[in-house]
């Protein structure tokens, strides 16, 4: 008979539990790396973890992402990082994190236009990323998983970071863009089983709003909008999407981080303020905007700056 020539593959809860009930007394958490601090921490992002960060274009997530990633080394200093980003290069993803640990605007940066005024600050900015530039690595092309995995085992990376999932190609053929998608978290799956930290951005699509129009629109957006596949939602142990309150085209704009899948724990929604001038993203206090200690030493920074500017020119 045909079901003679599988062989069953089970364990009983008996020969599961002194194993688990060692684990269990010796009081020991699942490890996470926090990607910032305050209610930033509670972002679950560890080993055996799928992390799933989505959002229009332009929302921020590649932002988010990067100082999630930057941060969480600044805390760790055991921590190792691989970011394979398909879209930025890593100079640019640099010049960005550099506009958000010294406060110097991410376009003056962009165009080299740095002058004296900008040297302490740079200075601050430069040896917070100089601090973690051994544990951090980028992917080179080929941009596909093969070379992903390759690399997060050469490097030691406990975190990677995708930046997006959609553009990644999984190793073999695919009849479409589903069926790759698919194979891609299923791959992502087997990264986080093998104990790795990972960090998925996704992108997203439209969804129709209450009067039937295609839109981004941040009340519209659910667990149905990560494109191609509904693998990625079943994949994540976490999904986020990152949804700004509306269209405002002021630097500093309001968003929230939709907590849409939560396996381990209640969602959480986080109000964030996004300062695009700076790539920074900063809970949402309700007061200014800056509240992280690190905000704060530059904004410091920043005012004796510009105090001295004011003097010398008067
Ligand atoms: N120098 C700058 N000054 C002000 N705003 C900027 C600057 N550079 C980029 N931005 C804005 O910051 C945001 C960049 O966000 P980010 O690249 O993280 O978005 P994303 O969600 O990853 O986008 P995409 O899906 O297009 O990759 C965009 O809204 C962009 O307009």
């Amino acid at each position: 008979m045909r079901s003679s020539l599988i062989r069953a593959n089970y364990q009983t809860a008996a020969d599961a539990f002194d194993q688990w009930r060692e684990n269990l007394l010796t009081g020991t958490p699942p490890k996470l790396y926090p990607v910032g601090e305050g209610e930033l921490a509670q972002i679950e992002v560890g080993p055996h973890l799928v992390t799933l960060f989505g959002g229009a274009p332009g929302a921020g997530k590649t932002a988010f992402v990067m100082q999630s990633v930057v941060d969480a080394l600044r805390l760790d200093p055991d921590l190792r990082a691989v970011v394979l980003n398909i879209e930025m290069p890593p100079a640019v993803l640099l010049d960005r994190q550099l506009s958000r640990l010294s406060g110097i605007p991410a376009e003056m940066i962009r165009y080299r236009r740095l002058g004296e005024e900008h040297g302490e600050r740079l200075d601050a900015g430069m040896s917070a990323l100089e601090e973690i530039a051994e544990r951090l690595c980028f992917v080179r092309p080929p941009f596909d998983l093969a070379n992903l995995a390759a690399t997060a085992d050469a490097f030691g990376g406990d975190l990677v970071t995708l930046d997006y999932i959609q553009r990644i190609a999984p190793p073999g053929q695919h009849g479409d863009k589903r069926g790759a998608v698919d194979a891609t978290m299923n791959y992502l799956r087997q990264f986080a089983d093998a104990g790795a930290a990972v960090v998925g951005v996704a992108a997203v699509g439209r969804s129709k709003d209450k009067s039937g129009r295609s839109t981004y629109g941040g009340d519209s957006l659910s667990l149905a909008s990560f494109r191609e596949s509904s693998e990625l939602e079943f994949g994540a142990d976490d999904a986020f999407i990152l949804a700004p309150d509306d269209d405002d085209p002021s630097p500093v704009r309001c968003v929230t981080l939709k907590h849409l899948k939560a396996r381990h724990t209640e969602p959480r929604d986080l109000r964030l303020r996004f300062d695009r001038t700076c790539q920074s993203f900063t809970v949402d206090d309700g007061g200014l905007p800056d509240s992280g200690k690190f905000e704060s030493a530059i904004s410091d920074l920043w005012s004796r700056t510009t105090a001295a500017e004011e003097e010398s020119v008067s």
